[in-house]
């Protein structure tokens, strides 16, 4: 499998401040990939350190192949960047910025004028061609960071927050763009702090702490590392918490007529539960499983020995 992005030993430092400890992690071509972390963690240096705006300190740093300082040209043509914060060109028609932009990168005028009139009309702002972008509304600034991106035609594309801010419509209409994007082939490298988007678009994340990787897996693998919570509600309320002596089982409590059973796999210990409660003589009159969320995994494992030490301190 060809590579799309390789980072090994990749080390960034401003001064003091350490931004990239050492972040090593591979995206394979075509691959829907995330990247999450905490405010700090060091997700935009790494994308800036990929498109030649930041130069790092030490370690690799490779685009299909070619070292991002190396090979510079030929990794950054294979990139298209939708940015975080808005540095779009305010003094020219919106297709003159995205007909520049490909000029940038070799395309030749007629094909550049083709090609910001179909990156307009993929995100939906075609109608706004003539207009500067100061003059467009929130949500179409990030619609044209979108369209800039796809001028060069890019097999890398890199989104950094690209939903921040923006409406629930807006947010699915840039959803199925990328989603089409990528189901023809694009690479996308997405960083977001929707973890819901991460877990409905990517095919594996990577969770981002301190400069490093803690983890790479897919949405789903990553949901299973967390626990899950079981609710069997009985027809007759227990004296006390029945007995339940099963592999994965972390935890249980009794709420009323409900008992509730931490597990790790809630629906692999739902089977022997249910034959445990009836053996020991209950009715199990209903069975919800509530499955950890992304989210709290996420939480988990971004949780620093700071700010768990200062937890400690308050409790
Ligand atoms: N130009 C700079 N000079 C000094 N420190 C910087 C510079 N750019 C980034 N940093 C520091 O590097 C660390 C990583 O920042 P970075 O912007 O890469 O994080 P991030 O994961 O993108 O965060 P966010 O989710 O808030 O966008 C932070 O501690 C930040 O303060």
């Amino acid at each position: 499998m060809e590579l799309a992005i390789r980072a090994d030993g990749l080390r960034k430092t401003y001064g003091d401040v350490v931004a990239l400890d050492g972040l090593s992690f591979e995206v394979d071509r075509g691959e829907f990939f995330g990247l999450l972390g905490p405010n700090g963690a060091g997700k935009t240096t790494f994308i800036n350190i990929l498109v030649g705006l930041v130069r790092k300190s030490g370690g690799t740093a490779e685009v299909f192949g070619y070292d991002v300082e190396a090979e510079y040209r030929e990794a950054r043509d294979r990139i298209g960047l939708a940015p975080q914060e808005f540095n779009v060109d305010r003094f020219f028609p919106i297709h003159e910025v995205l007909e520049h932009k490909a000029g940038y990168h070799g395309v030749s005028p007629a094909e550049a004028e083709r090609r910001a009139a179909e990156a307009l009309k993929t995100v939906g702002i075609w109608e706004k061609r003539d207009t500067r972008f100061d003059w467009l509304s929130g949500g179409m600034k990030r619609r044209f960071l979108l369209a800039r991106a796809l001028v060069t035609d890019p097999e890398l594309l890199i989104l950094d927050e690209p939903t921040a801010g923006v409406d629930v419509q807006l947010r699915r209409d840039l959803w199925r763009v990328i989603e089409r994007l990528n189901a023809e082939g694009t690479t996308i490298l997405l960083t977001t702090h929707y973890i819901e988007e991460a877990e409905r678009l990517c095919d594996r994340v990577a969770i981002v702490d301190s400069g490093r990787i803690v983890e790479v897996a897919t949405p789903d693998e990553l949901r299973s590392r967390g626990t899950d919570e079981v609710f069997v509600t009985l027809a007759d309320a227990p004296a006390s918490v029945p007995d339940i002596d099963i592999d994965g089982v972390v935890g249980t409590r009794l709420d009323g007529d409900v008992l509730v059973v931490t597990a790790q796999g809630g629906g692999r210990i739902a089977p022997e539960l249910l034959r445990s409660l009836e053996y020991e003589g209950h009715e199990v009159v209903d069975l919800d499983i509530r499955r950890a969320s992304l989210e709290e995994v996420f939480v988990d494992m971004t949780r620093t020995d700071e700010a768990a030490k200062k937890l400690g301190a308050i409790q």
